[in-house]
């Protein structure tokens, strides 16, 4: 079995952690994939697909946010084209309904702030039949633009790993 971690990211701080899953899950067969090129149609040697997206006002990015994004980034965001709510408006539905997924998200350390796009992402691919089988994970940058949260990149290896032993054992 495969594990897919695909990913939206506006400055590169989603997309440090997909990389850092992606080697917490050292030893299985891993795609590390931006969503823009993820394809519409999960195969079924995927054991594992892992979604990251940063939070957008409380929730999934919109063409709206990510354009505010763009202006922001002199060089362009990483997801210029799609995010991952628009890839789970074309993503064909899990007929299994046993394709384990689980989603994280990035959000700026402010404690109270309320809103998650992992959250919603878990509820998308509810609808969509994947089997979401732990809870949303977010981790945290400092400001819009990051950097990362000190410790952030090492605690999203340790998650990765322990979703592996759970849900992708190395035989
Ligand atoms: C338009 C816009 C809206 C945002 N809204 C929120 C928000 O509601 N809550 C939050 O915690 N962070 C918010 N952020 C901060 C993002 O979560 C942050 O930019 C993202 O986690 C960085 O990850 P990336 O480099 O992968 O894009 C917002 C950022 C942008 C650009």
């Amino acid at each position: 079995m495969d594990a897919w971690v695909v990913y939206e990211s506006m400055f590169g701080n989603t997309k440090a952690l997909a990389e850092a899953i992606a080697a917490g899950l050292a030893a299985r067969e891993v795609r590390v994939l931006e969503v823009g090129e993820a394809p519409l149609v999960i195969p079924a040697t995927v054991g594992l697909l892992i979604v990251g997206c940063p939070t957008h006002a409380f929730g999934m990015s919109r063409a709206s946010t990510r354009e505010e994004a763009a202006k922001e980034a002199p060089h362009g965001v990483l997801s210029a084209r799609i995010g991952v709510r628009e890839w789970f408006d074309a993503l064909e539905r899990d007929a299994s309904g046993t394709t384990a997924a689980v989603t994280f998200d990035t959000r700026v350390n402010r404690p109270r702030l309320p809103g998650s796009a992992a959250a919603a992402a878990e509820k998308r691919l509810k609808r969509l039949g994947f089997a979401t089988v732990a809870r949303p994970m977010s981790f945290y940058v400092h400001g819009k633009e990051g950097p990362l949260v000190e410790g952030e990149i090492e605690r999203a290896t340790e998650w990765a790993a322990q979703l592996g032993t759970e849900f992708m054992p190395v035989s």
